[in-house]
């Protein structure tokens, strides 16, 4: 019997993960990871983070909590609610399976510390595959080494097949991208329980097993924005730049073509809620922290016919890694999603050879909409080979 550190967030699917896993003949630990920033109401500049981030903490300074955050049941704390924490634990009692609540806020206003700053860098962050390679597959791991746990779950919808990481089967629902920047090493303890089902055969499961969780909406994109737009949660956090990110609209020949109130709004590829009117549809194809500008132009020129990544976190062995890359290309096999919920497109992949954390992405057929400071993940079929972040 195998011991599993099973991370429990009080949703449909790391519930039903908690059962599929003691279906397995698992022993499972259900941990809740406190999320809550409540306390930080200032921007603190991140601390230079290695590509580790968290995990290398050591596992002796995580505070064991066996109680579960204060607070009114539809408090929001950040990331998540107090009583998302007792729908943890109430699963976790049904099941008769142990559960701890792990506080981990110090390390979530890292992940908050680098979406306002990435927005603010006229980047378009994303702090869930941060939160997965930092918390959830970072402290998590280290928790699992001190507890002597032989895996590490979550319901997130990829598979392990072979020891490899691998898009689930619900491709509606799949959230392998959001998991490359796990470290390699790491793959073989890494159980995903819920991703060789559809989600409705996940609620379905969910209502047999009269768990009470059920019918729960499935998470938010951005969890700890639980308000208006995210361009007030970057003013709220940096009140010190309130009024210095306004600039223009400008087209593709520098002409002024209006104001806009600060660019950490736009997103490149964003066409909905520019606040102005030019009488054709127009998209963001530029955002320029400089000079404050936001440049606008017609669909065409957001076509991309690659891009270049940094920060790369390869899944596959070193020594052959372009050949690799190469061969599937050839075979029509590689694929680069470069956002969410994107599809992954035909590409070639070309990893510089004195740095492996750089690499060039060249479209079969121009992608439109690369954003800046978005992930972008490598795809041999369904196998997640790597990724890395759009610069
Ligand atoms: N606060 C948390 N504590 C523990 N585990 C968490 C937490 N938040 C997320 N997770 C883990 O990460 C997985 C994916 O989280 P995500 O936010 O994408 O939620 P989801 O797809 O709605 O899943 P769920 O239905 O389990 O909440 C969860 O299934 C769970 O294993």
């Amino acid at each position: 019997m195998a011991r599993v550190v099973l991370a429990m967030s009080g949703g449909v699917d790391s519930s039903v993960a908690a059962h599929l896993l003691l279906q397995q003949g698992h022993e499972v630990i259900g941990v809740f990871m406190r999320h809550g920033e409540e306390s930080s109401q200032q921007c603190n500049v991140p601390a230079a983070a290695d590509s580790d981030g968290a995990a290398n903490a050591a596992v002796a300074t995580l505070p064991v909590l066996g109680e579960l955050p204060q607070g009114r049941a539809d408090h929001k704390q950040g990331c998540c609610t107090a009583s998302d924490a007792a729908d943890a634990k109430r699963v976790a009692a049904m099941m008769g399976i142990p559960f701890y609540s792990l506080d981990l806020q110090a390390d979530f206003r890292r992940i908050v510390d680098y979406f306002v700053d990435d927005y603010l860098n006229g980047r378009t962050p994303n702090p869930c595959v941060k939160c997965n390679h930092w918390i959830k597959f970072g402290r998590l791991f280290d928790y699992a080494d001190g507890v002597m746990a032989d895996y590490v779950a979550t319901g997130h919808y990829a598979r392990m097949v072979n020891g490899q990481l691998h898009r689930g089967l619900d491709d509606r629902k799949d959230q392998s991208y959001a998991l490359f920047g796990i470290r390699p090493e790491r793959l073989p303890r890494m159980l995903l329980p819920v991703g060789d089902y559809s989600k409705p055969e996940i609620r379905d499961l969910a209502l047999s097993l009269n768990l009470g969780v059920a019918g729960k909406k499935d998470s938010q994109e951005i969890c700890f924005v639980t308000q208006g737009h995210h361009s007030d949660f970057v003013k709220a956090r940096r009140p010190d730049m309130v009024g210095k990110t306004a600039g223009d609209f400008v087209d593709l020949e520098g002409n002024v073509l209006g104001q806009h109130p600060g660019y950490e709004a736009f997103t490149v590829g964003q066409r909905k809620k520019l606040g102005i009117a030019l009488g054709t549809p127009h998209f963001v194809v530029r955002i320029e922290p400089d000079t404050c500008r936001v440049v606008l132009a017609e669909k065409e020129a957001l076509a991309a016919p690659g891009l270049s990544a940094q920060q790369a976190n390869w899944l596959i062995p070193h020594e052959r890694l372009q050949q690799t890359l190469d061969q599937a290309h050839q075979s029509d096999q590689l694929r680069v999603q470069i956002r969410y919920n994107g599809s992954p497109e035909p590409a070639s992949v070309r990893v510089d050879p004195d740095d492996s954390e750089l690499f060039e992405v060249h479209f079969d057929h121009p992608v439109d909409a690369v954003a800046p400071g978005q992930a972008t993940v490598v795809y041999q079929n369904n196998q997640v080979l790597g990724g890395g972040w759009i610069r």
